[in-house]
């Protein structure tokens, strides 16, 4: 059958540490912003003349203090009121400008970045997704991505903006009464210390807290993606049961974040508002000591709050920074993926295709040192029937996965009208290549769409006409919406007999040169399975066959039998030679089609 196996997890979480390493990889992040560089510096300037525009404020202030409490002067408290509410509305301005600015450069950067990766993970081979989690590269499609999106909009404004507001107010500060100055220069040490400590802490809980989330997700994705097997077995409180262990995990990690978080703000806020508490007590004994003005104080007051909420700001730019570092490790290390099949440079088009294949010493495993094939050696000719018969296991869908180049051959080489399938574009082979499984995956669209999958610029009357020779038209009529009716996930509206001929509609549509068919082992109704075996008949009559046989009529219809085993081909020929030669097949044979012989 063509279905994937079980799925290991590979990604591994990326322990970080902020080094070069992880300045590179900010780096790389910014790249994307690269296109948008015009708007980027538009918005920097804005924010950074924003910032300038708020240290400006406290002065105005001061002026304006000082100019009721020391002054008296009134024309210069209605120029220095006018003069503050400009600067509040050119804030506002500049402001705006920019985290609008950087916002839009956010939203685009990350719907660049997912259009790649998406693009990117549909170039994998299937290797790739068998090794794989659906739920964790759905996870970096979504959450990683967005935390680079926090990267890109917050970091870098607020990274610049908080450093020359930190800088200048310091600096301002240091202008208006050194010796308050000191205050600050004795507690902002201390407060870094906790931020750095609780810092770490956090981020490192924050990506434990992704991963978990990675592991729920996974655990839904998969048994809601399989919820006919979950039903079938009763297993409802199972994979319940599952589920809430990993909720559970993540929640007590996300607990643990949350308590050292709300710890780390408590702390800095009593360490803050004592620093608060020790200006006012200080400033206030030097504006008695006539050494410093009340507007003096004000303003002072105002540079120390920038001073806290810069430190602040910093903390979230590191926190933030972090975890996109850690989030973009896991996403360009899925973009570095490389492709297991790529085209051969001088890979070109075969023109005509006749559908001659050919097996020349080919060996495979899917993995170093497992021989799932070996030394495969058979030819057929155009519109040959060829059926793969063999003990479960044997290697018959392995073989068959081999043609259309899902895997790669270890040894040997597959040929199509005598042409190394190597050295054709994989878009050209897969297109006059049609695969039939037993496992079919319909999408969750009109009949009418799934249907034209098999060529998207088919016209309605051909997607009808499709229908018809895959004997489906009847049964897609009787419904109230016909061809518009949806099919729900993975067909599930619809039974075995007319998803295959659905799947079959879809491969004559293709108008193929080469069929793949893994016959449905599950038994369908007489009337199904004649109307299956009519639809399959026309499909076949133009192709060259590969079929995994399941059914007396298709063994006696082959124009050749490979008898597989233990991945060789054992015993091959006709029917009657081969039941002639009371080997493999014969026995085999005897005992699959016992009660229909008698
Ligand atoms: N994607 C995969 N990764 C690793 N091993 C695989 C994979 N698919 C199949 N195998 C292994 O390769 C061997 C041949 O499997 P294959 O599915 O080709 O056999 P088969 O003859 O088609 O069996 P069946 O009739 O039961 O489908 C088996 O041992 C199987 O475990």
């Amino acid at each position: 059958m063509f279905t994937l196996p079980e799925k290991h997890p590979t990604f591994k979480p990326a322990l970080l540490h902020l080094n070069k390493t992880s300045f590179r990889q900010y780096l790389r992040i910014l790249t994307y912003a690269r296109p948008y560089l015009g708007r980027l510096l538009f918005a920097l300037v804005a924010s950074l003349l924003a910032t300038l525009v708020w240290l400006a404020v406290p002065l105005g202030l001061r002026e304006l203090l000082d100019a009721v409490f020391d002054g008296g002067n009134r024309e210069l408290l209605n120029t220095v009121t006018f003069i503050l509410i400009g600067l509040f509305v050119m804030q506002a301005f500049l402001g705006f400008w920019g985290s609008y600015l950087l916002d839009w450069i956010g939203e685009r950067v990350v719907t660049d970045l997912r259009r790649e990766l998406y693009a990117h993970l549909n170039r994998l081979s299937l290797r790739f997704f068998s090794n794989q989690r659906l739920g964790e590269i759905t996870s970096r499609l979504t959450n990683d991505v967005g935390a680079i999106r926090d990267a890109v909009t917050g970091t870098l404004s607020e990274g610049l903006t908080q450093t020359i507001s930190l800088i200048g107010s310091v600096g301002l500060m240091v202008y208006l009464n050194w010796r308050l100055s000191l205050v600050i220069f004795v507690t902002v040490p201390l407060i870094t210390l906790a931020v750095r400590y609780f810092g770490g802490l956090i981020r490192k809980l924050s990506r434990e807290v992704q991963d978990r989330l990675a592991d729920t997700t996974a655990i839904a994705e998969e048994s809601l993606g399989a919820i006919q097997s979950v039903k079938s077995f009763a297993r409802e409180s199972y994979e319940v049961a599952r589920y809430n262990d990993k909720a559970e995990e993540l929640f007590r990690t996300a607990r643990k974040r949350v308590l050292y978080s709300n710890l780390f703000w408590s702390v800095v806020a009593v360490m803050f508002l004592s620093t608060m508490i020790v200006i006012f007590w200080y400033g206030g004994t030097e504006v008695l000591a006539g050494r410093l003005t009340a507007g003096d104080l004000v303003a002072f007051i105002f540079f120390a709050f920038n001073i806290g909420r810069s430190l602040g700001g910093m903390a979230r730019v590191y926190a933030v920074f972090s975890s996109a570092v850690g989030a973009s490790e896991r996403i360009f290390g899925l973009l570095e993926e490389v492709p297991e099949i790529e085209d051969h440079p001088e890979a070109r088009p075969l023109d005509p295709v006749l559908g001659a294949v050919a097996f020349e010493e080919v060996s495979f495993g899917y993995g170093e040192d497992q021989s799932v094939l070996e030394s495969v050696n058979f030819r057929c000719e155009p519109g040959e029937i060829v059926a793969l018969a063999g003990p479960s296991g044997a290697g018959k869908t392995t073989l068959l996965s081999l043609i259309p180049r899902f895997y790669e051959v270890t040894g040997g080489r597959i040929t199509i009208d005598g042409r190394d399938i190597r050295m054709i574009p994989q878009q050209q082979l897969r297109s006059f290549i049609a695969v039939v499984p037993q496992d079919i995956q319909l999408f969750g669209t009109t009949i009418r769409e799934n249907i034209r999958y098999g060529r998207l610029e088919a016209t309605d009357p051909e997607v009808e006409e499709a229908a018809r020779l895959a004997q489906a038209d009847g049964f897609i009529r009787e419904h109230p919406d016909g061809y518009e009716a949806r099919v729900g996930e993975r067909g599930i509206k619809l039974s075995g007999g007319q998803r295959q001929r659905i799947a079959i509609a879809r491969a004559i549509l293709k108008q193929p040169r080469i069929l793949l068919l893994d016959e449905a082992t599950s038994s369908l109704d007489s009337e199904s399975e004649a109307a299956v075996q009519l639809a399959l008949g026309h499909l076949m009559k133009r192709c060259t066959t590969f079929v995994i046989a399941h059914r007396l009529s298709t063994i006696r219809d082959a124009d050749t039998i490979l008898v597989m085993e233990q991945g060789r081909i054992l015993e091959r020929g006709r029917h009657e030679q081969l039941m002639a030669q009371n080997g493999l097949y014969r026995r085999l044979h005897d005992i699959q089609f016992q009660e229909k012989l008698v």
